[in-house]
């Protein structure tokens, strides 16, 4: 290998799918996407006891794929739930392997992303990072009011994929990400609409803990008198009612399955209730859509659409139909997240730029307004 060349092994892991890649500097030259169906994932209690899984499945996939993971030069893994912080490439640390480990923002397969990233790349004596974690939090002061004082509004979302498909798309349209007012819709396992305006995301839904159209395993924002029923009900613990809310909901909780291949297939062989289900994510999508265009006044350059859903013609269709009298729709399907990873990575191996150290923590918050 060139002495300038790199190679970086990167691991993105996500509700529904562990996908990894191995890149010669920006190249891909190996990349899979390991798909764990809802009954796998429901083995495990959290998210954390599905570390030994995640990283044995990756060590073996390598291992299938002949590739020798001692010529590796840095591991990135994809960033999950630590605090509240600006975007970019951190060094995977002690403190941040505390908050991934504890879930400081919450549960989500992206905790395991430093975690793996940093234990095999320890054993190498190789630097590991995350970049761009689901926790980046550019959201306007006057996005983060709920209604309530004590709970505030955060953003969690598909931060990595978003920002790489709208600078993506900002070149194709031979303009700067910087001066493009974009609504960009994620569509994985969770679904977040984020309102990019001139390179920050100034508001999106909490694609975690409940805002937002219900998605193919969680359930996006629910009426709020029923809910606080339910969790008084003395039915349930805490931990069933969360596990109802995200990771057993949306298509789970409806049709069995958060695989939208398997929905569109029972749909195709006239399964009546998949249908108006299906319809009904794509009209909540459409929903938050609206939502999110009237944030730039209607002055929206486009519509992204990505994701792994986004595969699906049909589907993208109906959400198109409603909403395609704001700005064109641009469909980017399946994500840029694996190449994203390696370039951040790359960017602070070459020396363009410096990691991030982690704590960074930002100081919006609707808390610190004074009220009178
Ligand atoms: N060709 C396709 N048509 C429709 N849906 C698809 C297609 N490929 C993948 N999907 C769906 O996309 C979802 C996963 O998206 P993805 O972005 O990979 O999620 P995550 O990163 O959250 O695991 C699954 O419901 C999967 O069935
Ligand atoms: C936690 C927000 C990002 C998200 O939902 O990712 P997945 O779709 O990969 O679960």
């Amino acid at each position: 290998m060139h002495p300038k060349e790199y190679r970086i092994l990167v691991l993105n892991p996500g509700s529904t799918s562990t996908k990894i890649g191995v890149f010669d500097n920006e190249r891909c030259v190996f990349e899979k996407t390991l798909r764990h169906d809802t009954n796998e994932i429901n083995a495990f209690n959290s998210i954390i006891e599905q570390y030994e899984f995640r990283k044995n499945t990756i060590l073996e996939a390598l291992d299938h794929e002949g590739i020798n993971i001692t010529k590796l030069s840095a591991v990135v893994g994809r960033g999950g739930l630590l605090r509240p912080i600006e975007g970019g490439t951190y060094e995977v640390n002690d403190d941040m392997l505390t908050d991934l480990r504890n879930g400081y923002s919450g549960e989500h397969a992206s905790n395991l992303g430093g975690i793996i990233a940093y234990e095999i790349a320890q054993g190498l004596h190789i630097p590991s990072f995350i970049v761009d974690p689901v926790v980046v939090d550019e959201m306007d002061q006057i996005a983060r009011f709920s209604g309530v004082p004590e709970i505030e509004r955060k953003s969690i979302f598909h931060a990595l994929n978003q920002k790489a498909v709208a600078r993506r798309v900002a070149k194709s349209l031979n303009k700067n990400y910087h001066e493009c007012r974009f609504i960009v819709t994620h569509m994985g396992g969770g679904i977040t609409v984020g309102v990019h305006n001139n390179g920050r995301v100034v508001d999106v839904n909490n694609g975690l803990h409940g805002e937002g159209p219900f998605s193919p395993e969680r359930a996006g924002t629910v009426p709020i008198g029923d809910l606080v029923s339910m969790c008084f009900s003395g039915e349930y613990y805490r931990d069933e009612v969360m596990k109802k809310l995200v990771g057993n909901a949306g298509l789970v909780a409806y049709l069995g399955t958060n695989d939208a291949v398997k929905v569109e297939k029972m749909i195709e062989d006239g399964d009546e209730k998949a249908k108006i289900v299906y319809d009904s994510m794509s009209y909540q999508i459409a929903k938050e859509i609206g939502s999110a265009a009237t944030v730039l006044k209607g002055n929206v350059d486009a519509i992204i659409i990505t994701g792994g859903l986004a595969y699906g013609k049909e589907f993208v269709k109906t959400i198109s139909d409603r909403v395609d009298w704001i700005a064109d729709v641009i469909v980017q399907p399946g994500e840029n997240e694996l190449q994203a990873l390696a370039e951040g990575g790359l960017r602070v191996l070459t020396g363009e730029e410096k990691a991030k150290v982690y704590p960074n923590e930002k100081s919006f918050s609707s808390k610190e307004i004074p009220v009178n």
